[in-house]
Order: structure tokens, then C-alpha cells, then sequence
């Protein structure tokens, strides 16, 4: 299968690299990961909604230029719908087996994602009604991709 990450921003903080960098290696055993970062627009505080839209509608047009035919699109929005690590392992899977070999995940910025990216993708996963700070969100949903290969493979996990 192959994982490709779509995410507005880079990762600053070096503790949160090294996660991810960990979590890209442990992957790695079980599939290819393409990780795409795409420039975050300015926001500054004081924007009113509308340039908060064209700031969102901004980072969205870079985001959809990496969606490539036959991607199964999952957006991460915290008014998605939440799944247990099994119910997502499970979806992977389901995935793999109809033909879908190609799973994208888009994480938003600090503004969260265009109302066109919500509306290309196929799902939208939330991991809770908490906001997680879009490095952090990152580093948890390559946990979770990890964790649902273990659980695919039947392979131990920590509980
Ligand atoms: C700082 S958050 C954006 C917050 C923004 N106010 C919103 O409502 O989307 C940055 C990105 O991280 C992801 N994210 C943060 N918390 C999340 C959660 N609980 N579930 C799913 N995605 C989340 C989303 O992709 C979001 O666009």
C-alpha cells in the first residue's frame, strides 16, 4: 500500500521530528510513505473570515495539486467521523482489498482546511473533538497508520 501525507506547514520543533521520523521508519516495513508538505499562507490574528477563507482556499488549491487519480482521499477534520485504531486498520484494509492501493491523508494549518478539499476528499477522520496542533496531529496520525498495520498483520502491539 502506499500512504501519502499531504500537510500545510513544516515541522519546526526538533522532538516532534524525531517522532516522526521514527514512526516513517517503523512504516516503512509495511508501506511506501511519501510525506508532501505544502507552504502555510500568512495568518495573522486580526483576519476577518473572509480573508481567512482566501487563506484557507489558498493552501487547499497547493493541497488538491498532489491528489493524484485513483487516491482514496482522507482529510483529517475534527468534525469528521472518529474510528477506534481497529475500526481504522479495518478501513485500510477494506481499502487494499477493493483495488484502492493508494490512501492520501490531508492535514490542514492553523486555519484547518478549504471547504474544496473537504469536498474532493473521500473521508474525514477526526481523532477527537480536541484541536492538535498540526505538527503534533502529524506525529499521532503516523502512530495510527503504524499501529493499523500491526493490528492488519496480527502482529503484538502496546494496548
Ligand atoms: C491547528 S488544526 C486547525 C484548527 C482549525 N481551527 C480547524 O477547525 O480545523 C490543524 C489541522 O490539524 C488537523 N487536526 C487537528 N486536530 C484534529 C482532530 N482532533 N481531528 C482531526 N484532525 C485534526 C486538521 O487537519 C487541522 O486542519
Amino acid at each position: 500500500m502506499n500512504i501519502t501525507i499531504i500537510s500545510v506547514g513544516k515541522i519546526k520543533e526538533k522532538y516532534i521530528k524525531q517522532g516522526i521520523d521514527e514512526y516513517a521508519k517503523r512504516l516503512s516495513r509495511y508501506s511506501k510513505l511519501n510525506i508532501i508538505e505544502v507552504a502555510d499562507e500568512k495568518a495573522p490574528e486580526n483576519l476577518s473570515d473572509t480573508e481567512m477563507e482566501i487563506v484557507k482556499s489558498r493552501e487547499g488549491e497547493n493541497i488538491l495539486k498532489h491528489i493524484k487519480e485513483g487516491m482514496y482521499i482522507i482529510a483529517l477534520d475534527i468534525k469528521g467521523k472518529m474510528l477506534s485504531s481497529e475500526e481504522l486498520a479495518e478501513k485500510m484494509q477494506d481499502l487494499a482489498i477493493s483495488g484502492n492501493s493508494s490512501i492520501a491523508f490531508i492535514i490542514g494549518g492553523s486555519l484547518g482546511l478549504s471547504k474544496e478539499v473537504l469536498k474532493a476528499c473521500n473521508y474525514k477522520l477526526s481523532f477527537s473533538p480536541m484541536t492538535f496542533p498540526h505538527q503534533l496531529m502529524r506525529l499521532i496520525l503516523l502512530e495510527q497508520i503504524y499501529r493499523g498495520f500491526r493490528i492488519i498483520k496480527g502482529e503484538p502491539y502496546h494496548k
